[in-house]
């Protein structure tokens, strides 16, 4: 199977409607691989607070409708990355698109856990409460959104619904890259899972993007790593690993559930 993580640079100097003619053409030129990924929120910026409510579509809005032709032109099956949706009450959601090579959507993914405490998305935002998986004929896919790497329930939970394959879209910043590529080895090794983690590149609301997309086998190897720039990673792999992986080393079979609650222990 050949993945293609589009590591697409936000720069505030090209306009929305600019970056979305480009990443539609860039999907386009991926003619070839299976599986094209965009990152997190790359229409606005991850952290262009300020103009998610005037750069939020509903689901199928203008980025909708780009994306959409471009799987179909391509054949691939695209993983869109991440828009601000709003939905018909205005309510905000950091909404990922899945569309199969016909340029239906397969799926669409609210991110579950909004970054930025009390400031940001998390009070802009709504939050998502639900896990989604997508099935291609290859493997299936799990869905989270940068911040989501740092809650592992979360991967275990896309794991036991069937994932093999977690798809993880980001607007990482660079002061935190060392975490980035821990994390997403960290749920490839525990979830004996393939990771596509595909972050972006560029500088917005003065926020220096991490870049560093990367590509993990069910083992923890880093089978490609991008730079800061972009850039386009390509990768082929076999998503039958995953099975291979489970079988001949079967720790999730171990895994211990229900425990009881730990008892006071008084001296
Ligand atoms: O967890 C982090 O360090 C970065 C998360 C983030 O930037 C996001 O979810 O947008």
């Amino acid at each position: 199977m050949r993945a293609s993580l589009i590591q697409i640079c936000v720069d505030p100097a090209e306009s929305v409607a600019a970056r979305r003619d480009r990443a539609a053409g860039l999907v386009r030129e991926r003619t070839g691989s299976d599986l094209v990924v965009l990152p997190e929120l790359w229409t606005t910026g991850a952290f262009a607070f300020d103009h998610f409510g005037e750069h939020a579509e509903e689901l199928r809005g203008p980025t909708f409708l780009a994306l959409s032709r471009a799987a179909r032109d391509a054949g691939v099956w695209l993983h869109g990355g991440s828009i601000p949706e709003h939905d018909a009450g205005g309510r905000l959601y950091n909404t990922s698109l899945v569309f199969a090579p016909d340029g239906t959507l397969a799926a669409s993914y609210r991110k579950i856990h909004r970054f930025g405490f009390d400031q940001g998305e998390a009070v802009l935002m709504g939050a998502g409460d639900r896990l989604v998986t997508v099935d291609l004929p290859e493997t299936t896919l799990g869905l989270a959104t940068c911040y989501d790497l740092r809650f592992p329930e979360q991967f275990r939970g896309l794991v036991d619904a069937g994932a093999e394959t977690l798809v993880v879209p980001a607007g990482w910043p660079a002061r935190r890259a060392a975490h980035w590529n821990l994390l997403a080895r960290a749920r490839a090794v525990e979830n004996q899972a393939y990771v596509l983690a595909c972050g972006t590149a560029g500088t917005h609301a003065g926020t220096e993007q991490a870049g560093r997309s990367l590509v993990v086998d069910p083992w923890g190897e880093v089978l490609a790593e991008a730079g800061t720039e972009e850039e386009i990673l390509t990768v082929d792999f076999d998503p039958a690993t995953v099975a291979a992986t489970r079988d001949r080393f079967p720790a999730l079979k171990d895994r211990r559930l229900g425990l009881a609650e730990p008892k006071e222990i008084r001296p």
